[in-house]
């Protein structure tokens, strides 16, 4: 995790409205695909992290620094989804996303895949990459 939060800290600030994110993919003491969240907000960490994995992906833990998404703003498919369908055994996850694409809906999805899911691992590193998107979201929620 500590390596996922290392990965989306120089992205803070370059991913437009979208949170900046770490995912690193983990199988057997080895990483199969690392990656944070892309310049302008996509492509999503997940995203890119399964696709250097590949098929190794199967069996494999997954550690992001926030929540995975429930939905796609743009109808494609969900973090959450591509991870279950990649056969993850494992998803580690550092903060919550309050966001309408994921607020739990992205831990209920991958629960519902039969997914181990744990939040809050380094939570406390991570929760400043997140400050100002929360402020932003708990904004919008309220207006
Ligand atoms: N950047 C990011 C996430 N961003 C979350 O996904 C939501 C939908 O994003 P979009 O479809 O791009 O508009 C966005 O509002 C935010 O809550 N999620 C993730 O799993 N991984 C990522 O790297």
């Amino acid at each position: 995790m500590r390596r996922a939060i290392a990965l989306a800290r120089p992205q803070v600030g370059r991913t437009g409205e979208n949170p900046a994110v770490g995912c690193v993919i983990l199988k057997d003491g080895r990483v199969l695909g690392e990656a944070a969240t892309g310049d302008g907000g996509r492509p999503h960490a997940e995203e890119l992290a399964l696709a250097q994995a590949g098929e190794a992906a199967r069996g494999a833990t997954a550690f992001v620094t926030l929540e995975p998404c429930a939905e796609r703003s743009s109808g494609a498919a969900s973090c959450s989804e591509r991870l279950a369908a990649a056969g993850m055994s494992r998803v580690v996850v550092a903060c919550a996303d309050p966001s309408v694409f994921a607020a739990g809906g992205g831990a209920a999805r991958l629960r519902a895949a039969g997914i181990v899911f744990d939040q809050g691992l380094l939570e406390a590193e991570a929760a400043p990459l997140y400050a100002s998107y929360v402020a932003a979201k708990s904004l919008e929620i309220r207006r």
